[in-house]
């Protein structure tokens, strides 16, 4: 392999390009754009290694849960247990030496990385019966990108969730996603009564948390039966709520208004677990110590009534030295200015201090005299993590919950069919202004072609009587759950001249998004989007809408964060495996290849839709498909986001973006750097 000359390298990178983000940057950017260009300079040819890049599992970045878990690290929004492969990228691609390629550009993002970016099912996968809708054509090599040929995987995500049992879903990350969900929910309610209290038209809804935990019911398979003895699993030792039913969620203590929780069994009842209101004068007089901690039953009206079932449950704990789960609650009274914001007069907080037996307990007597009640003293288990209860109540930080700085309702104003709300935890910084589209702005797109369509009646399928199926090599891109089965170098859904209905199955992205997302300020990325709902792998999840423009355009516009670079390669013969044999473009359309030809790029500085958020991560959850069904243009395929990977609730989105380590240049020629804080365990550290 050649160098360029430093010189070179400057002179090239001055005259030509500003900073896009990454398809350029993909090998076959490359070969399609650079190829003549870079004959006719004598340097010879480079290899610039590719990323290779995982597309197994993402970075959950839990900003806002941060606060409430103390003592771990919150490593647990860190999926570190992901089983999936990653297949190394090609690394020289087409890496002839007669065919010399330059390095030239700064930064853009990366359409080409989504096809040329191999990578193979995760191990969970694998694992389990792939159930495809139909037959692929013989292929010469397997794919090794398909993302969503099994069913299975999404029916049993909610058994995953309550086991714990694949190692994408650790009993943390079910315990953390299933209690973000609930948050979420909460804070939503929250805010849509601060928004009608804005306008003036607000009433108390009742209480959210009721409202919220019915939501939360509904949505998921809850059951306040399900009882654990002993530890949680997911739980930690200083895990910290603020609403009762948090902690009925996450199943440290399921009874909504009693204080001490049970399971009913035939012998006696047996304690689960129980909630103490403490003093935090008292527990600093105390100096912090919770060895030993008393509770106080339910009252009795004479020193030999009937028992309540809780008091016969606590008393057959300490006859079978059963542990108890033992949580702090403490109670604080709110200022006024904090008593508007969340309309209420304290804030709870309840602390997981860990397991518990009762180690004696005696009757009492009321102060008034009228009744009785007994008192158990429990001693905690030994062993357990230490916990300084006065200290996680001294942090302001677990205001955050209640009082996030910044909420939006919807970002979109109306215009996307699901709201995108906006919350800001961090700090009181909202999302910096642009003009919000849902189509796409182009001048450049005048005159585009009309897509021929299909003349199907009765339904477009595998058949090559349909002509978008040919196009697609000969098989539907998506099953019948509308999941893309795999990446393409260029997917056509049916469009506006074909004679099928609006509920074909080749018709996915374009009728827009369905799940509930959310732009959330991240701590070391600025904006970022995140699921609020569960997003199976192979899911359309949004377009990246913005202003279609040149080129040429592009590196004269000063904001380079938000460009992302199009463009086709659907002629790349390789990239379409063997599905290519099937396409008969490709076989008689060759000298149409798009070399040289005229590049576009998407501008969301200024005109875009919430997708403009949408972070980079080294171990990406979506993927960017090249897709067209509305016109005919290869050159500027729209760029749709799959989920490659099932998505948690409050999980970020994010995609690769494909940069390349000092392949990105300031407007001097000088190599520009940016750290990645994706925090994935596949991190390579650079952005760029
Ligand atoms: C398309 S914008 C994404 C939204 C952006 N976070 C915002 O607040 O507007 C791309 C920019 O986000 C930041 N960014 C995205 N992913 C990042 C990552 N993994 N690490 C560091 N910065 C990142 C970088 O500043 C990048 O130039």
């Amino acid at each position: 392999m050649v160098e360029f000359s430093e010189n070179l390298k400057k002179e090239v990178v001055c005259k030509k390009r500003k900073v896009l983000a990454p398809w350029r940057f993909q090998e076959g950017y490359e070969r399609w754009l650079n190829r003549n260009k870079a004959k006719k300079l004598d340097n010879g040819g480079k290899c610039h290694a590719t990323n290779g890049g995982s597309l197994d599992s993402h970075s959950k970045n839990g900003e806002v849960l941060e606060p409430n878990y103390v003592n771990q690290g919150f490593d647990g929004m860190a999926n570190n247990e992901g089983n999936a492969k990653r297949a190394k990228g090609s690394g020289c691609f087409g890496g002839n030496p007669d065919k010399p390629q330059i390095i030239l550009y700064k930064a853009v993002v990366p359409w080409r990385f989504q096809v040329g970016y191999k990578r193979q099912f995760s191990e969970e996968h694998n694992l389990r019966r792939r159930v495809f809708i139909r037959p692929y054509p013989q292929r010469k090599y397997p794919s090794s990108v398909r993302v969503s040929a099994s069913c299975e995987f999404a029916a049993s995500q909610e058994l995953s969730r309550q086991q714990g049992s694949l190692s994408k879903c650790s009993p943390r990350d079910s315990v953390l996603s299933s209690l973000h969900e609930f948050q979420s929910i909460y804070r939503e309610l929250l805010g849509e009564e601060e928004a009608q209290w804005a306008h003036g038209s607000g009433t108390s809804s009742g209480r959210r948390d009721y409202l919220a935990i019915k939501k939360f019911k509904e949505r998921n398979s809850y059951d306040d039966a399900k009882k654990f003895i002993g530890e949680v699993p997911g739980t930690r030792i200083g895990d910290v709520f603020h609403l009762r039913f948090e902690l009925c969620v996450v199943g440290l203590h399921r009874q909504q208004v009693l204080s001490v929780d049970f399971i009913k069994r035939e012998e006696g009842n047996i304690n689960t677990s129980v909630v103490s209101y403490g003093d935090l004068t008292e527990l600093k007089r105390k100096k912090n110590k919770i060895d030993i901690v008393e509770f106080s039953g339910a009252p009795l009206v004479a020193p030999n009534g009937t028992l309540d079932g809780s008091t016969l449950a606590l008393l057959r704990s300490w006859e079978t030295k059963t542990p108890i789960r033992f949580i702090y609650a403490f109670t604080r009274y709110l200022s006024s200015i904090e008593q508007l914001k969340v309309k209420a007069k304290k804030l709870n907080t309840y602390i997981y201090c860990g397991l518990y037996t009762v180690e004696k307990y005696w009757q009492k007597r009321s102060d008034d005299g009228n009744t009785y009640f007994f008192v158990f003293r429990l001693q905690r288990v030994a062993g357990q993590a230490g916990l300084d209860i006065v200290a996680i109540l001294e942090s302001r930080k677990l205001d955050s919950f209640l009082f996030p700085a910044v909420y939006m309702e919807d970002l979109s104003f109306g215009k996307e069919k699901v709201p995108v709300s906006v919350v800001n935890f961090i700090n009181s910084e909202r999302p910096p202004f642009f003009k919000y589209i849902t189509c796409l702005r182009t001048h450049v797109l005048r005159d585009p072609t009309p897509p021929v369509g299909c003349g199907c009646t009765n339904g477009c399928s595998d058949s090559l009587k349909c002509a978008c199926t040919v196009k697609n090599g000969g098989e539907l891109p998506f099953n019948d759950k509308g999941h893309i089965v795999e990446a393409k170098p260029l997917v056509f859904e049916c469009g506006p001249s074909c004679k099928c209905p609006p509920t074909c199955h080749n018709r996915v992205s374009q009728h827009g998004m369905k799940f509930r997302l959310q732009v959330f300020k991240t701590k070391k990325m600025g904006w970022g989007v995140r699921a609020l709902e569960f997003i199976p792998s192979g899911s359309f999840v949004c377009e990246y809408v913005a202003e279609l423009i040149s080129d040429e355009e592009a590196q004269r516009r000063t904001n380079d964060e938000y460009l992302f670079s199009i463009g086709s390669n659907y002629y790349d013969e390789e990239l379409w495996e063997g599905l290519k044999s099937f396409i008969p473009a490709l076989q008689r359309d060759k000298s149409l290849k798009l070399e040289d030809d005229e590049v576009f790029t998407m501008d969301a500085s200024e005109f875009g839709n919430f997708s403009r958020f949408i972070n980079h991560s080294c171990m990406p959850n979506l993927y960017a498909q090249n897709l067209l069904y509305d016109h005919d243009d290869k050159r500027m395929p729209r760029i749709m986001f799959f989920a490659c990977e099932n998505i948690q609730p409050m999980e970020e989105l994010a995609y690769h973006y494909n940069y390349s380590v000092g392949q990105v240049h300031d407007a001097n020629g000088n190599v520009k750097k940016k750290q990645c804080f994706c925090g994935t365990k596949e991190c390579t550290g650079w952005l760029y």
